[in-house]
């Protein structure tokens, strides 16, 4: 479903010049969920931002279910991959309502029967039509997220590219949120890219997983393999050790 094929990305020129993606591979398969670990600044993000369209100078082969993607985002592409993001909080516009913004997509697409779309929409995510008119800030970052979902999953995308969509989170409203994600996926038979650094996150969600370091693919396995420890790279198993000893509550204080 999603192919990426000898993916690579630099910022800056010359001697300023970084190169952040080196032929970077993957295949996901359809309804799939994959997730892309590795330490912070190994290139994650960017993977997904260049599958989203938000970066357009990558050289390699990006594809959905055999479409190649160009390096432009258009309605077309919308309408097959969407993306949410980590921070729910920056990612609703502020002054429009809940309505308005699970609604935008729909008139920009000349999608009709908008309202009982929306409807439907927010109570596939654990809302209601009660929900329309509130504002992003009479909502909690776990109702936040939901919309986010909701406006992600509107245009019935295939694939949803999520960037950590649960780590600006309390951990009591993490679980909510990743199992409301495992429901849709199941519900539609979705195909999922999923950033973490959450190993548990992984173990809960992910079937298949790409260790990423400093812009490559070290290695790519199944997460029963991956939470066994019986991963080929040293790099991965010393991932699954750090994530052992991860105390999520003093990552905060620090
Ligand atoms: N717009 C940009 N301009 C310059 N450098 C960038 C830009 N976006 C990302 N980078 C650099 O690309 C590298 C990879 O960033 P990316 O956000 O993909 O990493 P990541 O693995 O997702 O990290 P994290 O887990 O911390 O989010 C980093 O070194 C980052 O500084």
């Amino acid at each position: 479903m999603i192919t990426v094929e000898g993916l690579n990305l630099s910022f800056g020129e010359a001697a300023a010049k970084t190169q952040v993606l080196s032929a970077v591979s993957l295949r996901v398969s359809e309804g799939e969920i994959f997730g892309l670990v590795g330490e912070s600044g190994s290139g994650k993000t960017t993977v997904l931002k260049c599958l989203a369209g938000l970066f357009t100078h990558w050289q390699g082969e990006l594809a959905i279910a055999g479409e190649p993607l160009g390096r432009r985002l258009n309605r077309a592409r919308c309408r097959r991959v969407q993306m949410v993001f980590q921070d729910p909080y920056g990612s609703l516009h502020p002054r429009h309502t809940i309505g308005d913004i699970l609604e935008e997509p729909l008139l920009i697409h000349g999608i009709g029967q908008r309202q009982a779309r929306v409807v439907a929409m927010l109570e596939k995510v654990g809302l209601n039509r009660a929900w329309q008119t509130r504002y992003p800030h009479q909502l909690s970052g776990g109702q936040r997220q939901r919309v986010a979902i909701a406006r992600a999953l509107i245009l019935e995308p295939r694939v949803l590219l999520l960037d950590e969509p649960t780590s600006a989170l309390d951990v009591s409203v993490q679980a909510e949120i990743l199992n409301l994600l495992s429901d849709l996926q199941q519900q539609a038979n979705l195909t999922y890219l999923m950033v973490t650094h959450d190993l548990g996150v992984v173990a809960h969600l992910c079937h298949r997983v790409a260790v990423m370091q400093q812009g490559r693919v070290l290695e790519t396995l199944d997460v029963p393999t991956l939470v066994a420890d019986r991963a080929a790279m040293p790099y991965t198993r010393m991932l699954v050790e750090a994530s052992r000893h991860y105390n999520p509550a003093l990552a905060r204080e620090v």
